[in-house]
C-alpha cells in the first residue's frame, strides 16, 4: 500500500528525512513513532504529497505521489497534525462539504453514522469555532474515513478524545484493517501503539531506525518503551541509570 525508497527531505542543514525506505502493506496498522523533531510529521507531508522530498520515491496503492498527488489524495484520507474544521462552517456543513469534494452520493446518510457514531448528533448545526477541542478532533476524524479510503493518514490520532471515544476510535481503527484498510499513524504514545498497531517504524533524527511486527518476538521479549528507550534513549544520549530509575512516563522525555 505505500512503498517509499530513499526518501529524504532536507530544510538547509535540517534532515528531516533521511533516506527512509519503507514498506507497508494492505491491511496493515503501521504506527510511526519517534521522538519530537523527528521527522514524523515531515514523512506524512510527503505521502500526503503537501511538499516535495528532497530525493526519493513513493508510492501510495501503486500511484506515484510525485507524479499523481490528486490520485493519491483520492485513494486516501487525512488528519493532519493541529488542523481543525472551518471556524465558519456548521459541523454538518463542513461533513457534507468533504463528502461532495469526495464525490460522494446518498452521503447524508453517512454523515448521520458518524454523529451518531461520535454522540455528538445534538451539535451538528453548530458553528465549528464553538466546537470543544474533542468534539472538532471527531470531525476531522469523520472527515478522514468518510468515503473509506484505501488508506487512513493520521497524525496522532487519539489526541483530544476521552476514554470512552478513544476506546471506539480504537476498536474502529482495528476493525478497519480488518476489512482490508490500511492505517498509518503517527504517534508519541507508546501505549496507544502498543495496543492498535500490528507493524511499527521507529524513526530517530530522520532516520527510519527499526520497523517490524508488534509480535517480533525481539520486541515481545521486552515491552515497546522498553525496546523504544533502549533503541532511542541510547542514541540520544540518555545515561541508563537515569533511564533504568525514571518512573513509566520517561517516555515523555524521548
Ligand atoms: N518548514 C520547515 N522548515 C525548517 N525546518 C523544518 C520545517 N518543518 C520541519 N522542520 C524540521 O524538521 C525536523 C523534523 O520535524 P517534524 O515536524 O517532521 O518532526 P516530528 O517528528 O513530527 O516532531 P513532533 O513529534 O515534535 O511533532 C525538525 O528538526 C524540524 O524543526
Amino acid at each position: 500500500m505505500i512503498e517509499v525508497k530513499g526518501l529524504s527531505k532536507f530544510y538547509g542543514q535540517t534532515k528531516a528525512v533521511d533516506g527512509v525506505d519503507l514498506s507497508i502493506g494492505k491491511g496493515e496498522l503501521f504506527g510511526l513513532l519517534g521522538p519530537n523533531g523527528s521527522g514524523k510529521t515531515t514523512m506524512i507531508k510527503m505521502l500526503t504529497g503537501q511538499i516535495k522530498p528532497t530525493s526519493g520515491t513513493l508510492k501510495v496503492h501503486g500511484v506515484d505521489v510525485l507524479e499523481d498527488p490528486l490520485r493519491v489524495r483520492e485513494l486516501i484520507g487525512v488528519i493532519p497534525e493541529q488542523e481543525t474544521p472551518p471556524s465558519f462552517l456548521t459541523a454538518e456543513e463542513y461533513l457534507y462539504f468533504v463528502a461532495k469534494v469526495r464525490k460522494m452520493e446518498h452521503y447524508e446518510e453517512v454523515c448521520e453514522k458518524w454523529f451518531e457514531f461520535f454522540d455528538f448528533g445534538d451539535q451538528k448545526t453548530s458553528l465549528c469555532k464553538d466546537l470543544s477541542r474533542g468534539t472538532r478532533q471527531k470531525l476531522m476524524f469523520a472527515q478522514a474515513f468518510l468515503h473509506e479510503p484505501e488508506l487512513a493518514i493520521i497524525d496522532e490520532p487519539l489526541i483530544n478524545l476521552d476514554p470512552v471515544m478513544q476506546r471506539k476510535v480504537k476498536d474502529f481503527l482495528r476493525g478497519y484493517v480488518k476489512n482490508g484498510g490500511t492505517v498509518f499513524i503517527s504517534t508519541h504514545i507508546l501505549e496507544i501503539a502498543n495496543e492498535i498497531c500490528t507493524s511499527i517504524g521507529i524513526i530517530y533524527r530522520g532516520k527510519l531506525v527499526h520497523t517490524g511486527r508488534l509480535d517480533d518476538p525481539e520486541l515481545k521479549a521486552k515491552n515497546l518503551e522498553e525496546f523504544f528507550l533502549e533503541l532511542v534513549g541510547k542514541r540520544k544520549g540518555i545515561p541508563k541509570d537515569i533511564l533504568e530509575e525514571s518512573p513509566k512516563g520517561i517516555s515523555a522525555l524521548a
